[in-house]
Protein backbone atom coordinates (compact mmCIF):
# COMPACT_ATOMS: atom_id res chain seq x y z
CA UNK A 1 0.00 0.00 0.00
CA UNK A 2 2.59 2.29 0.97
CA UNK A 3 5.29 1.65 -1.87
CA UNK A 4 2.12 2.14 -4.21
CA UNK A 5 1.02 5.33 -2.63
CA UNK A 6 4.55 6.57 -2.65
CA UNK A 7 4.92 5.65 -6.65
CA UNK A 8 1.86 7.48 -7.34
CA UNK A 9 2.81 10.61 -5.24
CA UNK A 10 6.44 10.26 -7.49
CA UNK A 11 4.51 10.11 -10.91
CA UNK A 12 2.34 12.83 -9.73
CA UNK A 13 5.42 14.71 -9.44
CA UNK A 14 6.54 13.72 -12.16
CA UNK A 15 3.72 14.50 -14.59
CA UNK A 16 3.28 18.05 -13.08
CA UNK A 17 7.14 18.41 -13.52
CA UNK A 18 6.39 17.48 -17.33
CA UNK A 19 3.51 19.69 -17.17
CA UNK A 20 5.52 22.77 -16.86
CA UNK A 21 7.92 24.83 -18.63
CA UNK A 22 11.58 24.74 -18.43
CA UNK A 23 12.99 28.07 -18.16
CA UNK A 24 16.72 28.67 -17.93
CA UNK A 25 17.66 31.92 -15.61
CA UNK A 26 20.74 33.63 -17.01
CA UNK A 27 21.99 36.10 -13.85
CA UNK A 28 24.45 38.84 -14.67
CA UNK A 29 24.42 40.55 -11.82
CA UNK A 30 22.85 44.32 -11.01
CA UNK A 31 20.68 45.68 -8.47
CA UNK A 32 17.91 42.35 -8.33
CA UNK A 33 21.11 40.32 -6.98
CA UNK A 34 21.85 43.68 -4.44
CA UNK A 35 22.16 43.86 -1.39
CA UNK A 36 22.06 46.79 1.41
CA UNK A 37 22.73 46.87 4.87
CA UNK A 38 19.37 47.70 6.31
CA UNK A 39 15.86 47.11 5.22
CA UNK A 40 15.51 51.19 5.09
CA UNK A 41 18.73 50.97 2.15
CA UNK A 42 16.77 50.91 -1.04
CA UNK A 43 18.91 53.05 -2.88
CA UNK A 44 22.10 52.70 -1.20
CA UNK A 45 23.58 49.40 -1.67
CA UNK A 46 26.01 47.15 -3.29
CA UNK A 47 25.05 45.96 -6.70
CA UNK A 48 25.55 42.01 -8.28
CA UNK A 49 26.29 40.42 -4.22
CA UNK A 50 23.94 37.26 -4.29
CA UNK A 51 24.52 34.34 -6.37
CA UNK A 52 21.59 32.98 -8.82
CA UNK A 53 21.53 29.83 -6.56
CA UNK A 54 20.41 31.69 -3.37
CA UNK A 55 18.25 34.08 -6.04
CA UNK A 56 16.39 31.41 -6.92
CA UNK A 57 15.85 29.17 -3.51
CA UNK A 58 14.89 32.73 -2.13
CA UNK A 59 11.96 32.66 -4.47
CA UNK A 60 10.31 28.85 -3.75
CA UNK A 61 7.32 30.02 -5.60
CA UNK A 62 8.94 29.80 -8.64
CA UNK A 63 8.64 26.45 -8.44
CA UNK A 64 4.69 26.57 -9.17
CA UNK A 65 5.76 28.84 -12.60
CA UNK A 66 8.16 26.52 -14.05
CA UNK A 67 11.02 24.24 -14.45
CA UNK A 68 13.78 26.47 -13.36
CA UNK A 69 17.54 26.48 -13.50
CA UNK A 70 19.85 29.19 -12.88
CA UNK A 71 23.14 29.75 -14.33
CA UNK A 72 25.67 32.54 -13.48
CA UNK A 73 26.67 34.15 -16.61
CA UNK A 74 28.52 37.18 -14.90
CA UNK A 75 28.12 39.39 -11.56
CA UNK A 76 28.80 43.31 -12.27
CA UNK A 77 26.52 45.97 -12.50
CA UNK A 78 24.77 46.76 -15.59
CA UNK A 79 26.71 50.21 -16.24
CA UNK A 80 30.02 48.47 -16.37
CA UNK A 81 28.68 45.96 -19.38
CA UNK A 82 30.91 45.81 -22.37
CA UNK A 83 30.73 44.31 -25.67
CA UNK A 84 32.40 41.64 -24.91
CA UNK A 85 29.69 40.71 -22.40
CA UNK A 86 27.07 41.15 -24.81
CA UNK A 87 28.65 38.64 -26.92
CA UNK A 88 29.39 36.00 -24.65
CA UNK A 89 25.48 36.49 -23.22
CA UNK A 90 24.03 36.65 -26.49
CA UNK A 91 25.84 33.22 -27.40
CA UNK A 92 25.29 31.45 -24.48
CA UNK A 93 21.05 32.42 -25.21
CA UNK A 94 21.20 31.29 -28.56
CA UNK A 95 23.02 27.86 -27.39
CA UNK A 96 19.95 27.54 -25.25
CA UNK A 97 17.50 28.79 -27.22
CA UNK A 98 18.35 25.31 -29.77
CA UNK A 99 17.74 23.02 -26.83
CA UNK A 100 15.03 20.66 -27.16
CA UNK A 101 14.92 20.77 -23.10
CA UNK A 102 14.19 24.87 -22.90
CA UNK A 103 11.00 26.90 -23.23
CA UNK A 104 12.39 29.94 -22.50
CA UNK A 105 15.01 31.78 -21.12
CA UNK A 106 15.34 34.79 -18.64
CA UNK A 107 18.20 37.00 -17.92
CA UNK A 108 18.65 38.84 -14.60
CA UNK A 109 20.53 42.19 -15.50
CA UNK A 110 20.88 45.28 -13.59
CA UNK A 111 18.65 48.14 -14.73
CA UNK A 112 21.12 51.02 -16.19
CA UNK A 113 22.03 49.22 -19.09
CA UNK A 114 19.43 46.94 -19.53
CA UNK A 115 17.41 48.38 -22.07
CA UNK A 116 20.19 47.94 -24.31
CA UNK A 117 21.23 44.43 -23.84
CA UNK A 118 17.26 43.69 -24.78
CA UNK A 119 17.65 45.28 -27.85
CA UNK A 120 20.86 43.67 -28.47
CA UNK A 121 19.53 40.39 -28.04
CA UNK A 122 15.83 41.12 -30.03
CA UNK A 123 18.38 42.35 -33.12
CA UNK A 124 20.85 38.77 -33.24
CA UNK A 125 19.40 35.54 -31.40
CA UNK A 126 17.28 33.68 -33.75
CA UNK A 127 14.88 31.96 -31.95
CA UNK A 128 11.11 32.14 -31.75
CA UNK A 129 11.47 31.31 -28.09
CA UNK A 130 10.09 33.84 -25.27
CA UNK A 131 13.48 35.91 -24.09
CA UNK A 132 13.07 37.92 -21.03
CA UNK A 133 15.56 40.79 -19.54
CA UNK A 134 14.36 41.19 -15.82
CA UNK A 135 15.89 43.38 -13.24
CA UNK A 136 14.77 45.73 -10.15
CA UNK A 137 15.45 49.02 -9.06
CA UNK A 138 15.60 47.93 -5.13
CA UNK A 139 17.83 45.75 -3.75
CA UNK A 140 16.22 42.23 -2.69
CA UNK A 141 17.37 43.34 1.42
CA UNK A 142 14.93 46.51 1.31
CA UNK A 143 11.44 47.23 2.14
CA UNK A 144 8.98 46.66 -0.48
CA UNK A 145 11.82 45.14 -2.90
CA UNK A 146 10.65 44.52 -6.91
CA UNK A 147 12.87 42.19 -7.69
CA UNK A 148 10.79 38.49 -6.42
CA UNK A 149 7.69 40.14 -8.26
CA UNK A 150 9.20 41.04 -11.48
CA UNK A 151 11.43 37.88 -11.69
CA UNK A 152 8.42 35.68 -10.84
CA UNK A 153 6.75 37.79 -13.81
CA UNK A 154 9.56 36.73 -16.04
CA UNK A 155 9.84 33.19 -15.26
CA UNK A 156 6.22 33.41 -15.99
CA UNK A 157 5.90 35.11 -19.17
CA UNK A 158 9.17 32.79 -20.68
CA UNK A 159 6.91 29.75 -19.57
CA UNK A 160 3.72 31.11 -21.53
CA UNK A 161 3.18 29.41 -25.02
CA UNK A 162 1.49 32.79 -25.67
CA UNK A 163 4.66 35.09 -25.62
CA UNK A 164 6.31 32.70 -28.54
CA UNK A 165 7.51 34.47 -31.62
CA UNK A 166 6.97 38.14 -30.03
CA UNK A 167 10.57 38.58 -29.36
CA UNK A 168 12.85 39.99 -26.55
CA UNK A 169 10.51 41.24 -23.35
CA UNK A 170 11.21 43.58 -20.72
CA UNK A 171 9.20 42.85 -17.53
CA UNK A 172 9.49 45.29 -14.39
CA UNK A 173 6.62 46.87 -12.32
CA UNK A 174 3.96 44.02 -13.92
CA UNK A 175 4.46 45.06 -17.97
CA UNK A 176 5.82 43.70 -20.93
CA UNK A 177 7.67 45.76 -22.61
CA UNK A 178 8.91 45.24 -26.17
CA UNK A 179 13.05 45.11 -25.62
CA UNK A 180 12.96 47.64 -28.67
CA UNK A 181 11.16 50.12 -27.51
CA UNK A 182 11.60 50.00 -23.87
CA UNK A 183 14.30 52.50 -22.06
CA UNK A 184 15.09 53.35 -18.07
CA UNK A 185 13.69 56.75 -18.39
CA UNK A 186 13.19 57.29 -14.26
CA UNK A 187 15.74 56.59 -11.57
CA UNK A 188 14.92 55.64 -7.92
CA UNK A 189 11.06 54.57 -8.82
CA UNK A 190 10.11 51.22 -9.61
CA UNK A 191 8.25 52.17 -12.29
CA UNK A 192 11.33 52.92 -13.87
CA UNK A 193 10.84 51.28 -17.06
CA UNK A 194 8.62 53.29 -19.76
CA UNK A 195 8.04 53.05 -23.63
CA UNK A 196 6.95 56.18 -25.78
CA UNK A 197 4.65 53.64 -27.90
CA UNK A 198 3.59 51.95 -25.06
CA UNK A 199 4.05 48.20 -23.44
CA UNK A 200 2.91 45.20 -25.01
CA UNK A 201 0.89 44.04 -22.58
CA UNK A 202 0.71 43.06 -18.71
CA UNK A 203 1.71 40.14 -16.50
CA UNK A 204 -0.79 39.81 -13.73
CA UNK A 205 -0.95 36.36 -11.33
CA UNK A 206 0.97 34.13 -14.06
CA UNK A 207 -1.17 35.34 -16.79
CA UNK A 208 -0.30 37.50 -19.85
CA UNK A 209 -2.39 40.19 -20.64
CA UNK A 210 -1.89 41.21 -24.40
CA UNK A 211 -2.61 44.55 -25.96
CA UNK A 212 -0.44 44.90 -28.82
CA UNK A 213 2.14 43.13 -30.95
CA UNK A 214 5.89 44.45 -31.77
CA UNK A 215 5.90 46.71 -35.45
CA UNK A 216 9.70 46.10 -36.26
CA UNK A 217 11.81 42.91 -37.30
CA UNK A 218 13.22 41.25 -34.74
CA UNK A 219 14.95 37.53 -33.12
CA UNK A 220 13.81 35.05 -36.34
CA UNK A 221 12.75 38.09 -38.56
CA UNK A 222 16.61 39.96 -38.50
CA UNK A 223 19.53 39.81 -40.41
CA UNK A 224 21.73 39.58 -37.69
CA UNK A 225 23.27 36.36 -36.35
CA UNK A 226 24.73 36.02 -33.00
CA UNK A 227 26.43 32.34 -33.79
CA UNK A 228 27.94 34.35 -36.57
CA UNK A 229 29.59 37.70 -34.81
CA UNK A 230 32.65 37.52 -32.48
CA UNK A 231 33.79 41.13 -32.85
CA UNK A 232 32.10 44.37 -32.50
CA UNK A 233 33.56 47.65 -33.74
CA UNK A 234 33.89 51.12 -31.93
CA UNK A 235 31.10 53.15 -32.00
CA UNK A 236 30.43 55.87 -29.74
CA UNK A 237 28.40 58.81 -28.46
CA UNK A 238 29.06 62.34 -28.52
CA UNK A 239 26.54 64.49 -26.37
CA UNK A 240 24.98 68.14 -26.87
CA UNK A 241 24.85 70.81 -25.01
CA UNK A 242 25.22 74.97 -25.13
CA UNK A 243 28.88 75.54 -25.91
CA UNK A 244 29.71 71.99 -27.20
CA UNK A 245 32.83 72.32 -28.74
CA UNK A 246 34.64 69.68 -31.05
CA UNK A 247 36.56 68.20 -28.31
CA UNK A 248 35.12 64.96 -28.12
CA UNK A 249 34.44 64.06 -32.16
CA UNK A 250 38.03 64.94 -33.07
CA UNK A 251 39.30 62.67 -30.25
CA UNK A 252 36.88 59.78 -31.02
CA UNK A 253 37.97 59.94 -34.63
CA UNK A 254 41.97 59.99 -33.39
CA UNK A 255 40.91 56.80 -31.08
CA UNK A 256 40.05 55.14 -34.30
CA UNK A 257 35.74 54.71 -33.36
CA UNK A 258 34.07 53.13 -36.63
CA UNK A 259 30.70 55.44 -36.41
CA UNK A 260 29.55 58.39 -33.76
CA UNK A 261 26.67 58.61 -32.32
CA UNK A 262 25.70 62.40 -32.31
CA UNK A 263 22.97 63.00 -29.63
CA UNK A 264 21.99 66.36 -30.74
CA UNK A 265 19.35 68.92 -28.94
CA UNK A 266 15.60 69.12 -29.97
CA UNK A 267 14.93 67.08 -33.19
CA UNK A 268 18.41 65.68 -33.14
CA UNK A 269 20.12 69.33 -33.81
CA UNK A 270 23.94 69.78 -34.44
CA UNK A 271 25.31 73.45 -33.58
CA UNK A 272 26.98 74.57 -35.65
CA UNK A 273 30.50 74.45 -35.08
CA UNK A 274 29.71 70.85 -34.74
CA UNK A 275 28.52 70.33 -38.26
CA UNK A 276 32.46 70.55 -39.83
CA UNK A 277 33.70 68.44 -37.48
CA UNK A 278 31.25 65.61 -37.70
CA UNK A 279 31.49 66.03 -41.77
CA UNK A 280 35.35 65.35 -41.53
CA UNK A 281 34.49 62.44 -39.27
CA UNK A 282 32.63 61.18 -42.37
CA UNK A 283 35.47 62.08 -44.89
CA UNK A 284 37.61 59.97 -43.12
CA UNK A 285 34.86 56.48 -43.11
CA UNK A 286 33.57 57.29 -39.82
CA UNK A 287 29.41 56.94 -40.18
CA UNK A 288 27.53 59.32 -38.34
CA UNK A 289 24.13 58.87 -36.69
CA UNK A 290 22.22 61.51 -35.49
CA UNK A 291 20.28 61.22 -32.70
CA UNK A 292 18.70 63.53 -30.33
CA UNK A 293 19.08 63.61 -26.42
CA UNK A 294 15.49 64.46 -25.90
CA UNK A 295 13.55 61.18 -25.06
CA UNK A 296 10.78 61.06 -27.21
CA UNK A 297 9.67 61.46 -30.06
CA UNK A 298 11.95 61.35 -33.61
CA UNK A 299 14.54 62.86 -35.95
CA UNK A 300 13.39 63.09 -39.40
CA UNK A 301 15.99 62.98 -42.10
CA UNK A 302 16.80 65.92 -43.95
CA UNK A 303 15.41 68.19 -41.03
CA UNK A 304 17.66 69.91 -39.03
CA UNK A 305 21.05 68.84 -41.27
CA UNK A 306 20.95 67.92 -44.62
CA UNK A 307 21.56 64.23 -44.19
CA UNK A 308 21.59 63.44 -48.25
CA UNK A 309 23.80 65.81 -48.81
CA UNK A 310 26.53 64.90 -45.79
CA UNK A 311 25.78 61.16 -46.15
CA UNK A 312 24.55 61.45 -42.64
CA UNK A 313 22.01 58.53 -41.38
CA UNK A 314 19.18 59.31 -38.58
CA UNK A 315 18.34 57.18 -35.92
CA UNK A 316 14.58 57.66 -35.88
CA UNK A 317 13.26 57.08 -32.71
CA UNK A 318 16.13 55.18 -31.67
CA UNK A 319 18.05 56.89 -28.31
CA UNK A 320 21.44 57.26 -28.90
CA UNK A 321 22.50 54.54 -26.68
CA UNK A 322 20.45 52.14 -28.23
CA UNK A 323 21.74 53.35 -32.14
CA UNK A 324 25.13 52.90 -31.14
CA UNK A 325 23.55 48.68 -30.32
CA UNK A 326 22.22 48.63 -34.22
CA UNK A 327 24.83 50.39 -35.46
CA UNK A 328 28.14 48.37 -34.21
CA UNK A 329 25.45 45.20 -35.63
CA UNK A 330 25.22 47.30 -39.18
CA UNK A 331 29.16 47.39 -39.21
CA UNK A 332 29.55 44.00 -38.95
CA UNK A 333 27.95 43.76 -42.14
CA UNK A 334 29.23 46.75 -44.17
CA UNK A 335 29.55 50.55 -43.78
CA UNK A 336 26.62 51.38 -46.32
CA UNK A 337 25.01 54.01 -45.05
CA UNK A 338 21.86 53.80 -47.04
CA UNK A 339 21.70 50.11 -45.26
CA UNK A 340 22.16 51.78 -42.17
CA UNK A 341 19.44 53.67 -42.71
CA UNK A 342 17.06 51.48 -43.85
CA UNK A 343 18.03 49.13 -40.86
CA UNK A 344 17.08 52.19 -38.64
CA UNK A 345 13.80 52.23 -40.33
CA UNK A 346 12.80 48.74 -40.33
CA UNK A 347 14.32 47.29 -36.51
N1 LIG B 1 18.81 49.12 -10.49
C1 LIG B 1 19.98 48.70 -10.97
O1 LIG B 1 20.09 47.55 -11.31
C2 LIG B 1 21.09 49.70 -11.08
C3 LIG B 1 22.49 49.16 -11.08
N2 LIG B 1 23.42 50.26 -11.10
C4 LIG B 1 22.78 48.28 -12.29
O2 LIG B 1 22.43 48.63 -13.38
O3 LIG B 1 23.40 47.26 -12.15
Amino acid sequence: QDASSSAAAAAAAKASAAAKPNVVVLATGGTIAGAGASATNSATYTAAKVPVDKLLAGLPELANVANVKGEQVFQIASESFTNDNLLTLAKRVSALAKQSDVDGIVITHGTDTLAETAYFLSLTVKTDKPIVVVGSMRPGTALSADGALNLINAVSVAGAKDSRGKGVFVTMNDEIQTARDVNKDINIKTGAFTSQWGPLGMVVEGKNYWFRAPAKRHTTQSEFDIDGIDKLPQVDIVYAYGNVQPTAVNALVDAGAKAIVHAGTGNGSVADRMVKPLQDARGKGVLIVRSSRVPYGFVLRNAEQPDDKYDWVVAHDMRPEKARILTMLALTKGTDTKQLQRMFWEY
